[in-house]
């Protein structure tokens, strides 16, 4: 069953209500001068009150590895998406420590030689991260067989299901479930989760 991350959380009222809705993993951005940066401070208040099985991600983008190391600590968070050009070597440093989920980003068909990326999840993403930007998913075609695929990039609840018909390890949104730039909007993420997980199946019979 495909999972779902929520990414771009900045506010605890969202990351409660995606939690309750079921999503697998939230997002935080610590890209420094980006639209939904938030403080490692104020990240781990939202951590704090979470339940314990929820995954708590870290967006870097371009951050050596031993900064990274070190925002994970002070957010508390529990999982790094390395979201730029980083060298295998830095996600290898990385991964004594925590899980990686390396992306991808697509301006053209997907290269197969990303399976080989050292990591523990392979995103694919629209070209500008958090734009709701999209591509034709026969593009995802060369990495469908990799066990942890996750696809983001521009999804909402509209387009959720095409996607879903490819069967990803999971899916990732973030201005498809918003109201405006750092603020979820409760219905669209009711919308997204709704579409996923045990409640979304048939009536039995
Ligand atoms: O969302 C951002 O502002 C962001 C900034 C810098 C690096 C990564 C960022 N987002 C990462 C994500 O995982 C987004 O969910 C992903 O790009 C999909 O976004 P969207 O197309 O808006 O659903």
């Amino acid at each position: 069953m495909t999972k779902a991350k929520i990414c771009g959380i900045t506010r605890i009222e969202d990351a409660r209500l995606a939690e309750g809705l079921g999503a697998w993993a939230l997002g935080f951005i610590l890209a420094p001068g980006t639209k939904r940066y938030l403080e490692p401070s104020s990240i781990r208040s939202i951590v704090a009150e979470l339940g314990p099985f929820i995954s708590s991600v870290g967006v870097f983008v371009d951050t050596p590895p031993e900064q990274v190391l070190q925002t994970m600590q002070r957010a508390r968070l529990s999982v790094v998406q390395l979201h730029g050009s980083e060298p295998p070597e830095w996600a290898e440093a990385i991964r004594r420590h925590y899980p990686v989920i390396k992306v991808f980003k697509l301006t053209a068909p997907a290269n197969p030689a990303w399976l080989g990326y050292p990591c523990d999840g392979l995103m694919v993403d629209g070209a500008v991260p958090g734009s709701g930007q999209a591509y034709p998913l026969e593009w995802l075609s060369p990495l469908l067989r990799h066990p942890r695929l996750i696809v983001a990039g521009g999804l909402t609840p509209e387009n959720l299901q095409a996607v879903l018909r490819l069967n990803p390890y999971a899916v990732d949104v973030s201005s498809g479930v918003e109201a405006a730039p750092r603020l979820k909007d409760p219905a669209k993420l009711r919308q997204f989760l709704g579409q996923l997980g045990p409640l979304s199946l048939p009536e039995p019979g």
